[in-house]
């Protein structure tokens, strides 16, 4: 499983950006071809964002460049970004299965022989492409995530966009859904108030109660404040410790079933408890934790 509890935007336009995007510890980085970017600057910043991916070292974070829609600029983009290695590409708008088979086509082409192969993100911000956001998930075995972009979504379902955020609740959970149908992480809107860290924080919680593994993020600063959420806190892994003791005791009583402070534990409990503590080990936080 990839780590994407962040996925850090940077224009692809802007070459002090893109030089010390590396530098905040990011799961992801986005070199961003698409909205970022005017029109007349895309042949300029495919060209900024190519050289970036070969000469730019990005630590550890994943390498992911947003292409254009494959009507506008996206060809082109693949064409010129594909062979320079990216980690994967975040697919814009996408609105059915056929868009990643187009998109797909394209990428093999462009891939060099024993060329690792680039995963696909689709970024689902249209009516149509939440609508059919479980066939996108599983249209190709490239496709590693769902991303949900809210503004352009609730601008096209004629929505008012508020800091509750209520208007794309049903549109979350949809997502959430479809990538969980599809076994594809789900990864959440940008929070768009840079200066608001609580606000971020209250969202990023929400979003992982909902099933998000992570989100979209277009600032530096939001980077601490989302891991702080996502990563598992030291009450849920001692929380998970616990339930998994419980089991394992009550199975060598003949018991598929355990209680934990007054509380049933089965098996989806468990499944629970299991990923807690295999994100853990990921991020090194496995130590001995006491609830
Ligand atoms: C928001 C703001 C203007 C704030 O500026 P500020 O100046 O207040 O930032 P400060 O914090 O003061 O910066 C302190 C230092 O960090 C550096 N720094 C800042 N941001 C950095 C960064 N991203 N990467 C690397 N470095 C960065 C900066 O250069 C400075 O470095 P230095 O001068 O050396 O100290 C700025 O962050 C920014 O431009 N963000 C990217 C915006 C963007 O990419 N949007 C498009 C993608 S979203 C999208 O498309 C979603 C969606 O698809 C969703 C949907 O559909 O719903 C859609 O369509 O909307
Ligand atoms: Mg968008």
């Amino acid at each position: 499983m990839e780590l994407r509890r962040t996925m850090l935007f940077i224009p692809g336009n802007n070459p002090g950006m893109l030089q010390n995007g590396g530098v905040f510890g990011a799961d992801a980085v986005i070199l961003d071809l698409e909205d970022a970017v005017a029109p007349q600057e895309k042949d300029a910043a495919r060209l900024l964002v190519a050289q970036a991916l070969r000469f730019v070292d990005y630590g550890a974070s994943e390498t992911v460049v947003r292409i254009n829609t494959l009507d506008t600029f996206g060809r082109q983009d693949i064409k010129t970004i594909v062979p320079c290695q990216p980690d994967a590409l975040l697919v814009p708008k996408v609105q059915c299965a056929e868009d990643i088979h187009a998109v797909v086509a394209v990428v093999a082409a462009a891939e060099r022989p024993g060329q690792k192969p680039v995963k696909l993100i689709a970024l689902i911000e249209t009516p149509r492409g939440l609508a059919e956001a479980q066939a996108i998930a599983a249209a190709d075995e490239r496709v590693a995530a769902l991303a949900f972009g809210a503004e352009d979504y609730t601008a096209a379902i004629g929505a008012q966009r508020t800091k509750e955020s209520q208007e794309i609740l049903t549109a979350r959970m949809l997502l959430v859904n479809a990538a969980a149908a599809a076994g594809v992480q789900a990864i959440d809107t940008p929070y768009t108030d840079v200066n608001d860290e609580s606000g971020l924080r209250q969202d990023a919680a929400f979003a992982k109660q909902l099933g998000f593994k992570g989100k979209l993020v277009i600032n530096p600063r939001q980077i601490d404040v989302i891991h702080s959420v996502f990563n598992p806190s030291d009450r849920e892994i001692g929380w998970a410790q616990r339930v998994i003791k419980a089991i394992r005791q009550a199975e060598a009583e003949g018991s598929g079933v355990a209680s934990l402070d007054g509380k049933m534990v089965d098996a989806p409990i468990v499944s629970r408890a299991e990923r807690i503590l295999h994100l853990a080990r990921l991020l090194g936080l496995d130590k001995e934790v006491q609830a």
